[in-house]
């Protein structure tokens, strides 16, 4: 189950309602997707193929064609990080830095684990949200934020744009930001 970090006071919240509620606040969903959906081989493999990708998203296809429906994402992918993906530090680099995006967004993790570090109003400042297999938020059209790996380095997760291009960041510049 996800769990948020608030950076600037250290408070955890956890528990799904209160981490719904939170997010919400912010206007980021948070759902939950069956784990037991996926099937076994698919399970913590970070080195997935082609057809084995298009395999997750068949598996939650009809969790893909209910959030299509509600909230107009058009085109999906899923994408995997770990030690075996050969531009993994490039990859990181691009996703560490703080960026929006011009189109609201869904992540959804299907293996291992990552976390989100999204900017909420001025008084809350940055909060973590560390998600694991199951957990889904959505990123809101122009809100400041980042991804990055937990110790374990690995993630498989699962993405909903808008747009048909795909993934597009746009750099943000923000002196309010503390490590
Ligand atoms: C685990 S999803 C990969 C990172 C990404 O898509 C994103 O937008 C980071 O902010
Ligand atoms: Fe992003
Ligand atoms: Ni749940």
């Amino acid at each position: 189950m996800a769990e948020i970090r608030i950076r600037k006071t250290n408070e955890i919240i956890s528990g799904e309602e209160k981490v719904r509620d939170f997010l919400n606040k912010y206007e980021v969903i948070y759902e939950h997707w069956d784990t037991e959906k996926l099937p076994h081989e698919l399970r913590e493999n970070f080195s997935l193929t082609d057809e084995q990708k298009a395999a997750v998203l068949e598996a939650y296809q009809s969790e893909i064609q209910d959030l299509a429906a509600r909230r107009g994402y058009r085109t999906w992918d899923v994408i995997t990080l770990s030690e075996a993906t050969p531009n993994i530090e490039e990859l990181l680099a691009k996703f560490e830095q703080i960026h929006t995006h011009s189109e609201d967004e869904i992540r959804a993790i299907v293996s291992g684990a990552g976390t989100f570090i999204i900017k909420g109003d001025e008084q809350t400042g940055y909060f973590d949200v560390n998600l694991v297999p199951g957990d889904l938020i959505s990123v809101p059209e122009n809100t400041p934020h980042f991804f990055t790996l937990t110790d374990e380095r690995k993630v498989v997760a699962v993405r909903l744009f808008v747009e048909e291009d795909g993934w597009i960041a746009h750099p943000y510049e923000d002196p309010a930001f503390q490590k």
